[in-house]
């Protein structure tokens, strides 16, 4: 099949048509203040593309993990407010998913217009694991995108689904992946950049090749390790996700992140590292702090000694040297997932070390995920540092493992 690209649709005429486009708009906010609008403006050129054509642009999207029910703190208020200021034009934000207000805000939509859905999350369809619930919620999807004649996109000249949203590919939801079977579905220019970067790094990747690993996302992210223990020569692993492999060898780690479920997966990991030679490197000390807060008391410890009331929140200094050194002559680097807590001052020196090395070498270096990317710009780095900056995390990660992305093999890509 061939892929249809944003190019191809605008090339066929959008003018009049409502599209909907699938955007990742899942922002870090404290309360409801978006600390890093990163994805939002990587939303921004299709979306400026469609409207600019004369489309009536309706974007999907996805904020946290509510479960699968409104709640208000999970709404996409404050993204569609920043959305509208970016875009400088007013974005409508329906109040629910499909329901009468989606209906009525894309219903009344003008060409060249902007309608942004509520969290598409807040329907449990979404995400259900039953095919035949999420095909339900796309063609409610789909049914939004007809025209008052209820002319649908079969004809082309009704709707269609421009799938921009790469954070999210890897995800076989309703909103990313069904969806493109109900309506004609092209791939949007963010999907297709980000693709072309990560592609250099499953061809050949110069050596050594480093990975580092880290964040909060545990369970989803130890699923990539087996297949990158036959691809990379070190893998650093800090942030949350070092505490499963610390107790997989027999250590205290108190409080902090730990997959209990996982421990015998990871021991499996350290034993197939050491069979192949990939230097799997562990943090050395960490930083135990006595809760999980911004002005916590913590103090440096041995990562083999925990206090059994403390919670590691980030690399110690040890470590910080340990993985910089491991990162210093590395010919190509591929960062997911921060290195402690660094939303708190205190626990953002382990990420702000990793970053630094990162920036300071001469690897070809892509660092991805929606808070490893917010973290590189709020820590002040020079985002130049980097070869590329990938909104996804997971969604990189899993295409670097050589894993199907629903998202995009539905597209035909
Ligand atoms: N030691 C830790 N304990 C708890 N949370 C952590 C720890 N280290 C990092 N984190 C958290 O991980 C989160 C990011 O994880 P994740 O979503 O997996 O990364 P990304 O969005 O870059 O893919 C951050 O909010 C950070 O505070
Ligand atoms: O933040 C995201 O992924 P990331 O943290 O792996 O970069 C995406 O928006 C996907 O979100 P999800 O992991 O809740 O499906």
């Amino acid at each position: 099949m061939a892929v249809k690209t944003l190019d191809d649709l605008i090339s066929e005429g959008v003018a009049g048509r409502r599209v909907l486009v699938r955007a990742d708009l899942n922002v870090p906010l404290d309360g409801d203040r978006i600390t890093d609008d990163g994805r939002v403006r990587a939303a921004l050129p299709t979306i400026e593309r469609l409207a600019a054509a004369g489309a009536r642009v309706i974007v999907a999207a996805h904020l946290g993990r509510p479960k699968g029910e409104p709640d208000p703190k999970f709404s996409l208020a404050p993204v569609s407010a920043r959305l509208g200021e970016l875009l400088g034009a007013d974005v409508t934000l329906a109040a629910d998913v499909v329901g009468d207000s989606a209906k009525s805000v894309t219903g009344a939509l003008a060409d060249g217009q902007v309608a942004l859905l509520e969290n598409v999350r807040f329907d449990p369809r979404e995400t259900s694991k039953v095919e035949d619930e999420r095909a339900d919620l796309a063609r409610e999807l789909a049914a939004l995108t007809e025209d008052s004649a209820g002319a649908s996109g079969a004809g082309g000249r009704g709707g269609a689904f421009v799938s921009d949203g790469f954070g999210v590919v890897h995800r076989k939801q309703a909103s990313v992946f069904d969806i493109a079977g109900v309506l004609p579905a092209y791939t949007g220019g963010l999907v297709l950049a980000e693709l072309e970067v990560l592609r250099k790094l499953t061809e050949e990747p110069a050596r050594p090749y480093a990975v580092v690993l880290g964040g909060a996302k545990v369970s989803d992210k130890l699923g990539v390790i087996a297949n990158l223990l036959t691809k990379v020569d070190r893998l650093l692993i800090g942030g949350g996700m070092a505490y499963t492999f610390l107790k997989a060898q027999g250590y205290e780690v108190g409080g902090s992140l730990l997959q209990a479920d996982q421990l015998d997966q990871v021991s499996g990991f350290l034993a197939e590292a050491e069979k192949r030679g990939v230097e799997l490197v562990l943090p050395v000390d960490v930083l135990a702090a006595t809760e999980f807060a911004a002005d916590a008391p913590y103090e440096v410890v041995e990562a083999t000694a925990i206090p059994a009331d403390r919670q590691g929140l980030d690399i110690g200094p040890k470590t910080r040297e340990l993985f910089a050194g491991k990162l210093a002559d590395a010919a190509t680097v591929f960062w997911n997932g921060p290195m402690g807590v660094f939303e708190f001052e205190a626990f953002a020196g382990g990420t702000r070390a990793v970053a630094e090395a990162i920036a300071g070498s001469d690897a070809f270096s892509v660092v991805g995920g929606g808070d490893s990317a917010a973290a590189v710009r709020q820590l002040g780095l020079p985002e130049d540092g980097f070869s590329h900056i990938s909104t996804g995390g997971g969604a990189s990660l899993e295409y670097l493992e050589g894993k199907d992305l629903p998202g995009v093999s539905v597209l035909g890509e």
